[in-house]
């Protein structure tokens, strides 16, 4: 296992390779033992999975609030996504975002009270979550993918966003930016 950091070093890169042979491959996903002595100190209690059909799906930007915030460790299974840290925490850092291109092998752990979202650059990529706090329905935030006040760098726009993440508010409370 390889840990790097990302643009903002408060968001970690973790990289491992699988084990091949004539079989297939083998691979560790989450590691506590070893993210404790990379100094990343991590107790996941629940694991999901998030299957999306077509390239161009973005999911996000979604947080819990305290005291129910989330540390993620987020990669992907098959696929590739642009995944979106965003600091939403008060203080000098808010607003500032960066951004890991997942693929079978990478994963980004993103700390409590940070948004998360992501946009698959391929069909049928998977992403494997692991959390280190329930999921508390009542406590979810969002904030818009597209919210100028952030201006995260896309590579492209969405061909698929639900609902709920087409509606979030805006930082500024403006008009939606035009389609
Ligand atoms: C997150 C979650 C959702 N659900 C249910 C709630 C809905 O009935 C359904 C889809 O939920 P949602 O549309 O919120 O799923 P995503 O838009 O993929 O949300 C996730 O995507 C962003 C990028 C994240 O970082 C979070 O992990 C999470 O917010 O699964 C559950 O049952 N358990 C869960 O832990």
């Amino acid at each position: 296992m390889r840990v790097s950091r990302a643009a903002m070093p408060e968001v970690a890169i973790i990289e491992t390779d699988a084990v091949q042979d004539e079989r297939g491959a083998f691979a560790r996903l989450v590691c506590v033992e070893a993210l404790a002595a990379a100094g990343l100190p991590f107790r996941p209690v629940q694991i999901s999975r998030s299957c999306n059909r077509r390239a161009g799906t973005l999911r996000g930007m979604h947080l819990q609030r305290a005291p129910h915030g989330e540390t993620k460790l987020v990669q992907a299974l098959r696929g590739r996504a642009f995944d979106v840290a965003l600091d939403l925490r008060p203080g000098p850092g808010f607003g500032r975002w960066c951004a890991v291109e997942l693929r079978p092998g990478r994963a980004v752990m993103i700390p409590k009270g940070f948004a998360h979202g992501f946009l698959t650059l391929e069909d049928e990529t998977e992403l494997l979550y692991a959390t280190d706090h329930p999921w508390t329905p009542g406590a979810e935030a969002g904030v818009r993918w597209d919210d100028p006040a952030f201006a995260i760098g896309w590579p492209e726009p969405p061909r698929a966003l639900s609902p709920r993440d087409a509606a979030h508010p805006l930082r500024d409370g403006s008009a939606a930016p035009a389609a």
